[in-house]
């Protein structure tokens, strides 16, 4: 048997709803098996977080050691990053591997507010990690940090992924959900154009972890096999069946629900519906 090797670089969310927990959830879902390097440990629940303890640059470059000598990751996704020493470890060792698919979820700051990656470190995320990118799929308030830019009209944000796909990336998704509207729309840059992925707005509190769980679909199917373009239309349903179907636990911002789309497809006779 031959199985899909996805890995993730990210924190831990001691919570479960979103970082390491959410993109291993999500890969062992879609079918893929998971890895992970740890990059920082957070205390955190749906209420926010509560605290951020940093691993060395040198244990998350073991870490990546030990998988790139042994375990030949298909995709590989990063989350939170937390310093710029951090970061360079992380670029230097997916250099030396080779690892190609490389989806980068440029996570800033948690929806709470804490922040999740030093102010200092954004330049050093631009310039290591960014040109070894397949994809990189901001959110709004992050697309605004990296480009100096405010984002409310369509044709600004049409922009806004011309000049990140400049950055180094082969694609850019700039994600909808921060946006208002009925609509949670998502647009692929490519370099030359722009798909949309849309969905019905589900009016919910329940959205922790909608990032990390998104970009680790994609991720997954990449490493999978699937184009970007599939890959990303999986990921669009699978979290759009996570945050519908969420699971009322915890009293702030609830977790997604990462069983959602396998329990959907499987009452469909494999079609999602
Ligand atoms: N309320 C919602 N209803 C439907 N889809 C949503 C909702 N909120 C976010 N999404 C989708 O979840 C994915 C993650 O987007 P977003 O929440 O903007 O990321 P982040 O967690 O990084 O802030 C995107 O596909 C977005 O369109
Ligand atoms: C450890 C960790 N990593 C990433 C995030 C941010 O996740 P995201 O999917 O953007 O969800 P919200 O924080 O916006 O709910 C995190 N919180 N913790």
């Amino acid at each position: 048997m031959t199985i899909a090797k996805a890995l993730t670089i990210a924190g831990s969310d001691s919570g479960g709803g979103a970082g390491i927990q959410a993109d291993l959830k999500t890969f062992q879902e879609l079918g893929v098996y998971g890895m992970s390097a740890l990059t920082a440990a957070t205390a955190q629940n749906t209420l926010g977080v509560q605290g951020v303890f940093p691993l060395t640059p040198e244990a998350v470059a073991r870490q990546l050691d030990s998988i790139g000598k042994d375990l030949t990751p298909d995709a590989v996704k990063t989350g939170m990053l937390f310093s710029a020493d951090i970061i360079e470890a992380i670029a230097d060792r997916i250099a030396h591997y080779g690892w190609g698919n490389l989806v980068i979820d440029p996570v800033m700051v948690a929806k709470g507010g804490a922040s999740l990656l030093k102010a200092d470190a954004v330049t050093t995320l631009i310039r290591d990690l960014f040109p070894l990118a397949l994809i990189i799929t901001p959110n709004l308030p992050e697309a605004e940090m990296l480009t100096g830019m405010q984002l409310y009209k369509a044709e600004d944000i049409r922009e806004a992924a011309r000049r990140i796909h400049n950055m180094g990336p082969d694609m850019v998704i700039m994600k909808g959900g921060h946006a208002g509207g009925e609509l949670a729309r998502d647009l692929l840059y490519d370099g030359t154009g722009f798909t949309v992925f849309e969905s019905l707005r589900i009016r919910t509190e329940a959205t922790h972890g909608t990032g990390c769980t998104y970009s680790a679909a994609i991720t997954a199917g990449l490493a999978s096999g699937l184009s970007a373009i599939e890959a990303v239309r999986v990921a669009k349903d699978f979290i759009q069946a996570a945050i519908e179907d969420s699971l009322g636990i915890g009293s702030g911002h609830g977790p997604t629900n990462h069983f959602a789309y396998r329990q959907r497809r499987s009452q469909n006779g494999g079609v999602l519906n």
